[in-house]
């Protein structure tokens, strides 16, 4: 695309009656293409048209007279559709789109007088009487405007053109009054060539003749005549120094398609730009009169020839048609060039690229020159996308791409929701801090907006569902599909641990994979205990039996869940807490088949911890991959991993999404127990409180990821007693190993100042938090306030981390507010309820009439007969 006007005129088309490309007309659609520039009055209501054009005509340079629009975002639409330059009024117009430099040119009205701006980007005068008008050109031309448009009136075009043509203006004229060579009307050859200048003594015009990327292929010359036959054929056709008019390809057969025709900046050159066929320009067997193509050219030409017909095993044909070879070709170049450093390497790789993207767009049609037009289409955009990497590939470089939307919250609001995001990368990243200490942001409820308090408690924006999903679904897909080698490939790849060879360690267990500190048996013992007992204790010791009517027993009894699939996260830290609290239950439970799946340390071992676990709940095998591919593994199974009935567990966002994608699909036929994202904590503390306990508290939960959420509700806390427990919390976690995580989870947590608990506990139920500590004077007495919560931590003595290791609760629950309608795991999860009925004889007389009647109602006859036949048999037998 010319960026320069190249021609010295604009032909001018009304949206309302274009040309056609009816070949009788004077001036066809097609001629009007070779020019290569038209004019456009756009208003209100032809603005859709005028998209339409611009999005179909990429490569024509479309000068539009926006002054009749009335929206700026319309004119700024036009400009970012591709449109080269706008022409507005002075004023507001001018005022609103001056950030977009010289693409925009201002109009001077007919009743102006005399030119008053700078008009340092050219102007649209649009002419008045002729006088006028000439006086205005003069002046223009006086002060070196330059370009300067004119427009054309209906009424004396001729004349207008005329001074435009004596004042180096280009004029603006309407399509229709132009011809080829057709008396009434202006005809276009006669008007190029009065512009242009020759210094020949035959007055011929050199023209350069290109292809369609501007590569030159020759010099010819150009006449008036040979021009309007050009013009008229479509083909290049030019003025032979010895034998007049010469048809390019008339005898050798390699002709040429006309797709535009240009002059140069001085006038003296002619440009053609045509589309060669056959051989090439030359007379000599190469492509152009200066040698043969390279590059990219050459590579083009070479791919179009093989698509057209190929030599045996070639592998250029192999790629057309083999889409998913090429496809992972142009992926493992992007790739290699990458991680190329050294700039001849960088020259190789993007080669290699170029070769396999060009080979992509040659088998579907698209010509270099495509992609150029639509590389300058591109920058003429003006609406800015923010250019961010998406999902996968943000995921796999380790990106940032959470976003937010804040649209009605107050600015200091919009700030936190979107700095929920942020994650410190290092020691020098100052998220989660405020000068320089370790420190929640504080509100308090009394003076924020309801609207605004639940943006504060907005926990951090998780990345989208489709972006997740995105990065989930293949992974499932090629484990579902390619099974353990699958499996293994993603755990060489995420893991790391490109020495294993098989993804499941099998029962019994080896001793020297569960060798620990006698300490850490000793604590596992004592945490596996509580947890049982509580377990255990949920246990229903017999069958519910109803009597509802005489005669008809109603029951339920429970029965373990055959198979179960127990996630053990292995991300951020490794949680051998997370396979007791699945594990215990599942054994209690008397679940027949427990398969633990956690990710392997990069040397391909597990945690001993989690070997000792699996080993005392009797855990048939242990997968040893994390994320979606080991959910994936367990819902539909491998060579070597058992399919589970239903799969439990807490993760990040991939273990997530994965185990709501298995759930979802009837063909794996497996459940999930709910949605355990990132850990939160809410801690309501009154005045008798201890801040270190409180600080604590919150900190327990900070560690565990950037993404954890941690709230405080002080009730009634004084400045003093507020800024204690802020001192802690800085003291506290600065002195901790994970403090770059802590500062990342505290840069989205906040304080909430309340005036008492019952503002309190409205704000923690509607919250619904994983984990709700009370440090309150008399906890115990609130807890009947509590609606909505994971789990509860009653009073001083009571730290959530018990309640993570060893009390005998469950630490696996419903974080992001899911407390609303979710329990967290417990001994029901690894249980299915059964219901029976048992009726005698008496029991169906009394209660068949209900059922016939409502079969009848429902017309369900074998229903109601069911029944009768019985009570039939019953009057016939005497029963
Ligand atoms: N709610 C609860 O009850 C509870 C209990 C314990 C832990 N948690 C939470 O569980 C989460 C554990 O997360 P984690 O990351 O530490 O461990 P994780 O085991 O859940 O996830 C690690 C796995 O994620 C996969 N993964 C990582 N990056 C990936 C990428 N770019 N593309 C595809 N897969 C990728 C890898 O396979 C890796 O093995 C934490 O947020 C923690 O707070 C919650
Ligand atoms: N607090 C987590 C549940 O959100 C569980 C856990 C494991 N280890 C330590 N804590």
């Amino acid at each position: 695309m010319d960026t320069t006007l190249p021609l010295p005129f604009l032909p001018s088309v009304d949206l309302s009656t274009p040309p056609t490309a009816d070949a009788d007309s004077e001036f066809t659609s097609k001629q009007l293409s070779y020019l290569g520039c038209i004019f456009f009055s756009a208003n209100d209501s032809n603005i859709d048209q005028l998209l339409g054009f611009l999005q179909g005509h990429v490569s024509i340079e479309a000068y539009v007279d926006v002054s009749d629009i009335t929206s700026t975002e319309d004119i700024v639409t036009i400009l970012d559709s591709g449109a080269s330059k706008v022409f507005a009024t002075a004023g507001t117009q001018l005022n609103v789109l001056e950030k977009y430099g010289d693409r925009v040119i201002p109009i001077l009205a007919a009743e102006e007088a005399h030119p008053t701006l700078p008009y340092a980007n050219g102007v649209l005068v649009r002419a008045g009487d002729i006088q006028s008008t000439t006086l205005k050109l003069e002046i223009l031309t006086h002060h070196k405007v330059a370009p300067v448009f004119l427009t054309t009136p209906p009424s004396s075009p001729q004349e207008f053109v005329t001074l435009a043509t004596e004042s180096s203006a280009i004029s603006i004229i309407p399509s229709n009054i132009l011809t080829i060579s057709g008396q009434s009307k202006i005809p276009v050859p006669a008007l190029i060539a009065s512009s242009w200048t020759s210094d020949r003594p035959d007055e011929l015009i050199p023209t350069v003749v290109t292809d369609e990327r501007g590569i030159a292929l020759g010099l010819v010359y150009s006449s008036q005549e040979s021009l309007a036959e050009s013009l008229k054929t479509g083909t290049g056709v030019y003025q032979s120094r010895k034998r007049g008019l010469w048809y390019k390809g008339a005898t050798s057969g390699d002709t040429q398609e006309l797709l535009r025709v240009s002059l140069d900046c001085d006038q003296d050159c002619l440009k053609f730009v045509v589309r060669q066929k056959g051989r090439g320009f030359c007379h000599l067997p190469q492509s152009t009169c200066f040698g043969e193509l390279h590059g990219i050219a050459k590579l083009e030409k070479t791919l179009i020839s093989r698509k057209e017909s190929a030599p045996e095993g070639s592998y250029t044909a192999r790629l057309f048609s083999d889409e998913k070879l090429l496809r992972a070709k142009i992926m493992e170049e992007a790739e290699e060039l990458c991680d190329a450093t050294t700039k001849e390497n960088i020259a190789f790789e993007v080669a290699d690229l170029i070769y396999f993207a060009l080979a992509k767009a040659v088998g579907a049609g698209v010509s270099v020159s495509d992609i150029e037009r639509s590389l300058d289409k591109k920058s003429r955009k003006v609406k800015r996308r923010q250019g961010d990497a998406k999902g996968q590939w943000a995921e796999k470089e380790g990106i940032s791409t959470n976003g937010t939307n804040g649209n009605s919250k107050s600015p200091e609001v919009k700030e936190i929701v979107k700095e929920a995001a942020s994650v410190p990368k290092s020691a020098d990243d100052n998220a989660g801090l405020k000068n320089g200490r370790i420190t929640m942001r504080r509100y308090n409820a009394a003076t924020t907006s309801p609207e605004d308090l639940k943006a504060v408690l907005q926990r951090p924006s998780q990345k989208s569902t489709e972006m997740i999903m995105g990065i989930v679904n293949p992974i499932i897909k090629e484990v579902r599909e390619g099974g353990d080698k699958a499996l293994l490939s993603y755990t060489h790849k995420f893991e790391n641990a490109t020495s294993l060879t098989s993804p499941v360690l099998k029962a019994p267990y080896p001793q020297s994979l569960m060798n620990l500190a006698p300490e850490t048996i000793a604590a596992i013992d004592t945490s596996f205990e509580n947890i049982r007992k509580f377990h255990a204790a949920q246990k229903e010791d017999k069958p519910l039996q109803v009597e509802t009517m005489p005669g008809i027993i109603c029951s339920r009894f429970s029965r373990p869940i055959e198979r179960v699939g127990l996630y053990v996260p292995g991300g951020t830290a490794v949680l051998p807490s997370t396979a007791l609290m699945l594990g215990v239950p599942a054994m209690v439970a008397g679940c027949k088949t427990i398969v633990l799946a956690s990710p392997p340390r990069a040397d391909g071992s597990i945690t001993p911890e989690i070997v000792y676990v699996a080993h005392k709940v009797g855990a048939e095998s242990i997968v040893l991959a994390g994320g979606a591919q080991a959910v994936a593994a367990m819902a539909y199974g491998t060579e070597s991993v058992s399919k589970v009935d239903k799969i439990l567990g807490p993760g990040n966002q991939f273990v997530t999404a994965a185990k709501m994608y298995v759930s979802n699909d009837t063909n794996a036929g497996v459940s999930i127990d709910m949605p355990a994202g990132p850990s939160e904590v809410l801690v309501i503390a009154d005045k008798e409180a201890n801040p270190a306990f409180v600080a604590s508290d919150l900190l327990s939960q900070a560690e565990h990821g950037v993404d954890s959420q941690v709230i405080l509700i002080a009730v009634d806390l004084s400045e003093k007693e507020l800024a204690a427990i802020e001192d802690e919390l800085h003291k506290q976690a600065t002195a901790l190993p994970r403090v770059d995580i802590v500062r990342g989870a505290i840069e989205h947590s906040v304080t909430l100042v309340v005036k008492d608990i019952e503002e309190a506990m409205k704000l923690s139920n509607e919250y619904a938090p994983e984990h709700l500590i009370l440090q309150l004077k008399n906890a115990a007495e609130v807890v009947p306030l509590v609606e909505n919560a994971g789990s509860v931590f009653i009073g001083e003595w009571t730290p959530e981390s018990v309640g993570d290791y060893s009390a005998g609760v469950n630490h696996s629950l419903p974080t992001y507010g899911y407390a609303k309608q979710y329990s967290g795991v417990n001994l029901g999860s690894f249980t299915k309820h059964i219901t029976s009925s048992n009726l005698t004889a008496q029991g169906l007389r009394n209660v068949g009439g209900a059922v016939m009647q409502l079969a009848k109602v429902e017309e369900l006859e074998a229903h109601r007969r069911a029944v009768s036949i019985r009570l039939q048999y019953m009057d016939d037998n005497g029963i």
